[in-house]
């Protein structure tokens, strides 16, 4: 018998083509997703050393970071280096023979959204893109991971990537999650747990009776977060609700080949007695709603809690850094959470712009309207899901509730394109980082649930969902 491995073990070895005596290794890669921000160099590094992509129907492209989010973008990108640096891919995926989503493509959005939809992601494959939250799609027992603009040439190339084995570490959740409290909560009250810098040389690996719990959605916005603790990559094993998600998706194996792929599928799993390096446990149970309030997704509290106050922090470094936070997010401590107000509300992003995530803000708003002082607004993350939203009359529900309905994209989750915040604009956001100007040159970003953003631009004040009626 072989000694017991995780499932980060097993995908691992499954793609080891070559592995030195100093523990380098070249990795083979099943997908390779390209969107228009750290792709252009890498093409161009591969046209002037007159080479091919080494396997173009392995390799997905897509514009979503720069892409106007305004229905008139269909009359083209007005901002300069936006534009230039769209239709660079619009060429680049044309010469090298690489399927490419235009923002005219219904497929088209955020390339984290659009893999999975695709069937492009599956089960124990080896997936990268020049995106650090690539390991969302680690939610399908993916070994998934983010990489550099001088990597996506070489995996443009060769299909290979050299990389070092990482650590395991496996964060158990467990029990049931109370209602009104979702995925996102679990992963920022992870993040709080471990720090930002907690998975550093780890891959995470989500176990628990409160992960199996989730649907796909769910479990692709806590993967989508790893990175931002820190961790390569993060990992669900997957199980029945993945191959019911995965069936039937364009580009998901079909009759025999399923049957195959499944019987596979099945062994992605970490084996009893596997060696973890770390362990972290949590009750899900105990969990409330979170709101970030600093600079860092680690600078979390409850929604029932306060500011906290840089001075009972002993270490200096990190006082002073939670000081410039406080300073940078106007807030003071001891402020009530709930009594924080808001300008601004952005529902979207590849953590929480997933068709799950805009019913639970279409139940939320539903009848009521966006407080006066708030300015709101609901991104699909792809055309799919917008499509998707539409046949169930979301889009109306937001609309009448007072939402700006937009075209798919990145967005105002990082501020790349004409969606931004003004300087200290006060926002409530679905995504994934509240680094300073992440939003917008001084903007303030508070991470929260889709749900929470939606209760708080009704309120125009942070409110706590488990008392919304
Ligand atoms: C622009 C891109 C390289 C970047 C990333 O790697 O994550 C962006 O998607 C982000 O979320 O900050
Ligand atoms: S939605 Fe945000 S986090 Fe996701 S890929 Fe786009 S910019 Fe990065």
């Amino acid at each position: 018998m072989s000694a017991p491995r995780t499932l980060y073990d097993k995908i691992f070895d499954d793609h080891v083509v070559d592995r030195q005596d100093d523990g380098t290794c070249l990795l083979y890669i099943d997908r390779h997703l390209v969107h228009e921000v750290t792709s252009p160099q890498a093409f161009e590094g591969l046209r002037m050393s007159g080479r091919k992509v080494r396997h173009p129907e392995k390799t997905l492209a897509v514009v979503d970071h720069n892409v106007s989010t305004s229905p008139e973008r269909k009359f083209g990108i007005k901002n300069e280096e936006s534009r230039i640096q769209v239709e660079a891919l619009a060429k680049n995926a044309k010469d090298f023979g690489v399927e490419y989503y235009s923002e005219n493509d219904i497929r088209q959005g955020i390339v984290h959204i659009i893999g999975p939809e695709q069937g492009f992601t599956l089960p124990g494959m080896t997936i990268v893109c020049g995106d650090s939250h690539t390991s969302t799609h680690g939610a399908f027992g993916a070994l998934a991971h983010g990489i550099g603009t001088s990597e996506v040439e070489h995996v443009l190339a060769t299909q290979t990537l050299i990389q070092r084995k990482a650590k395991n570490m496996l964060v158990r959740v467990d029990g049931q999650l109370p209602e009104g409290v979702t995925a996102k909560d679990i992963i920022l009250a992870i993040i709080g747990e471990i720090g930002t810098a907690g998975g550093t040389g780890y891959v995470i690996e989500y176990a628990g009776e409160a992960i199996r719990s989730l649907s796909m959605e769910g479990r692709m916005t806590i993967c989508n977060m790893s990175i931002e603790g820190g961790a390569r990559a993060g990992l669900i094993a997957a199980d029945e609700t993945t191959f019911a998600y995965v069936k039937d998706k364009p580009r998901a194996p079909k009759g025999a080949a399923w049957d195959a792929a499944l019987a596979y599928w099945k062994t992605l799993q970490s084996d009893e007695g596997a060696h973890f390096d770390k362990v972290i446990v949590l009750d899900a149970a105990k969990l409330p709603p979170i709101v970030s309030w600093g600079s860092s997704p680690e600078d979390v509290v409850s929604v029932q809690g306060i500011v906290p106050n840089p001075d009972d922090i002993s270490d200096e470094n990190k006082r002073t850094s939670k000081q410039r936070a406080l300073d940078y997010m106007g807030l003071t401590p001891g402020t009530k959470i709930t009594d924080i107000t808001l300008d601004r509300v952005f529902i979207g992003s590849c953590t929480n712009g997933r068709i799950e995530d805009l019913r639970a803000v279409a139940k939320v708003v539903e009848g009521k309207t966006v407080s006066a002082h708030v300015d709101a607004m609901i991104v699909p993350g792809s055309g799919l899901v917008k499509e998707q939203a539409e046949a169930e009359g979301l889009d109306k529900i937001f609309r009448a509730a007072g939402f700006d309905w937009r075209e798919p994209g990145c967005s105002m989750c990082l501020a790349m394109n004409d969606d931004r915040l003004k300087p200290h604009e006060r926002c409530a956001s679905t995504s994934n980082r509240n680094f300073e100007g992440r939003q917008g040159f001084k903007g303030r970003t508070h991470l929260v649930s889709p749900a929470m953003a939606a209760a708080a631009a009704i309120a125009g004040h942070f409110v706590d969902i488990r008392d919304w009626k």
